[in-house]
């Protein structure tokens, strides 16, 4: 460098500083630090007991810095769906879900903390973006009984490592709204280096008159439950295993 051309980012503090490193929380007792996102919605008290117990060390907090450095994080969500988005913006969880994506850093939505993942919600006639990392639309259940409400079988998507253990088992549903279709985001081939989502669907109401929604996707970093693990008993709990594991 010519002597006239001044040093832009002199060698070790400043460089430091513009960019301080990702901190990832040393593992206790090799227990991977779970952030559960504290942003107003959710079973949270549920799903922080839940992760405890199958080996993670939880975190309950809104911190964005604990949140996007955490080897996993857990999106709960229970209410609304627009109510959901405005509490997770409140705390930036929009930006910390998709800083940690990009990154390739492990996120689990629960309910609504599923469903927001997808574009959009429309309950009520009250359409709220989501954060997109999903294409469609998130719309009421046209069954004849709705909330579909207490524990049903899924069909796990071929090769998901999030149901092994428990293909065959019940999880416990709590919800109005679901996701119906599920449009892949890529084609993989035209581009062989892509991995499509694992979706496993699930069906609600009497042989004839069922709705078909997503129950579950498995995308890269991104994973998400329409139904509760936290309150899906032994399965559950299996479930949430085989996602702390894979952190
Ligand atoms: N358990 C929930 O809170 C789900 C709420 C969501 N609005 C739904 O009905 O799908």
């Amino acid at each position: 460098m010519g002597a006239d051309v001044p040093e832009l980012l002199p060698s070790g503090g400043a460089a430091a500083d513009l960019n301080p490193r990702p901190v990832t929380p040393a593992r206790v007792d090799g227990r991977p630090r779970v952030v559960v996102l504290d942003y107003g919605f959710g079973n949270v008290r549920s799903a922080v007991r839940a992760l405890e117990r199958v080996g993670a060390d939880v975190e309950l907090t809104a911190d964005r810095e604990a949140a996007s450095q955490a080897h996993g994080l857990v999106v709960p969500g229970v209410g609304a769906f627009a109510a959901c988005m405005e509490g997770l913006r409140a705390v930036r969880g929009d930006q910390v879900v998709d800083r940690r994506l990009a990154g390739g850093r492990p996120v689990l939505g629960i309910c609504v903390g599923m469903q927001v993942m997808f574009d959009a919600g429309v309950e009520h006639g009250v359409r709220a973006d989501g954060l997109g990392e999903w294409r469609g639309v998130v719309e009421h259940l046209d069954a004849p009984v709705v909330p579909h409400m207490g524990w049903s079988t899924v069909e796990p998507a071929e090769g998901s490592t999030l149901f092994r253990g428990v293909e065959d088992e019940r999880f416990y549903f709590v919800h109005s709204y679901g996701a119906q279709t599920f449009t892949q985001g890529h084609d993989e081939d035209a581009d062989p280096r892509y991995t499509p989502p694992r979706v496993t669907w699930a069906e609600h109401g009497p042989d004839g008159a069922a709705v078909r929604f997503v129950a579950a996707v498995e995308d890269g970093p991104l994973s998400a439950t329409q139904f509760h693990p936290e309150k899906s008993g032994d399965a559950g709990a299996t479930l949430l295993e085989n996602w702390v594991r894979s952190l």
